[in-house]
């Protein structure tokens, strides 16, 4: 039911079609879980399609080893008229323990849209724990900082 999911875990080992030259897990396959375990989290939030609209702050602190069981936690930390804000943790470890490290972490908006791709309201998530309001008042914090970054991009568009 809509507006009740608010957080989503996927869980799957890397893959060695995931390898870089390095031997370690591609950034990019990083990035492509978190853009599914962000569509999974706000579609579910949403009860609609979603696009993302933002990915940003994304900070690669370890590397994914292949053969790790990894974990991708993309949760709802604020919500908008029609977007989603989530907070996204990579953690991985060896599979024979329960123990994992945070490898990568980032924040998404996703935007919930109607067959035509128009944006539409999504439910409105309150924050009820201290850390769900620090989270929340963070991302409203980021929104802002995000419209100094935006005017400062706008001389780098053609
Ligand atoms: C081996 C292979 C396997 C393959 C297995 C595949 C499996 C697959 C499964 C699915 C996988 C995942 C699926 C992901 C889905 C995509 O990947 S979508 C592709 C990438 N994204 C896009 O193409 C989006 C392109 N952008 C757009 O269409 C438009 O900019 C948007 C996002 C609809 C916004 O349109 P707009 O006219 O700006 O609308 P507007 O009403 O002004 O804004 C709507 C909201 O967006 C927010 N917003 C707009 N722009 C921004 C921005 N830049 N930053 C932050 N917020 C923004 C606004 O603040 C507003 O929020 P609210 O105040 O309503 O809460």
């Amino acid at each position: 039911m809509p507006g009740t999911e608010r957080s989503l875990t996927m869980r799957f080992l890397a893959e060695p079609k995931d390898v870089n030259f390095g031997g370690k897990v591609h950034g990019g396959a990083a990035m492509k879980w978190i853009d599914l375990a962000a569509y999974g989290c706000a579609a579910a939030w949403s009860g609609k399609y979603c696009i993302t609209a933002y990915v940003g702050g994304m900070r690669f602190v370890q590397p994914v080893l292949v053969g790790n069981m990894v974990e991708v936690e993309a949760k709802v930390i604020y919500t908008g008229r029609t977007s989603m804000h989530l907070g996204i943790e990579v953690r991985a470890g060896d599979p024979t323990s329960s123990e994992k490290h945070l490898t990568t972490h980032c924040v998404a908006i996703m935007v919930a849209v109607d067959d035509k791709g128009k944006p539409v309201p999504v439910p409105e998530w309150v924050p009820v724990t201290e850390n769900d309001i620090f989270m929340r008042d963070s991302a409203i914090r980021l929104m802002r900082m995000r419209e100094k970054i935006t005017e400062e991009m706008s001389a780098h568009l053609s």
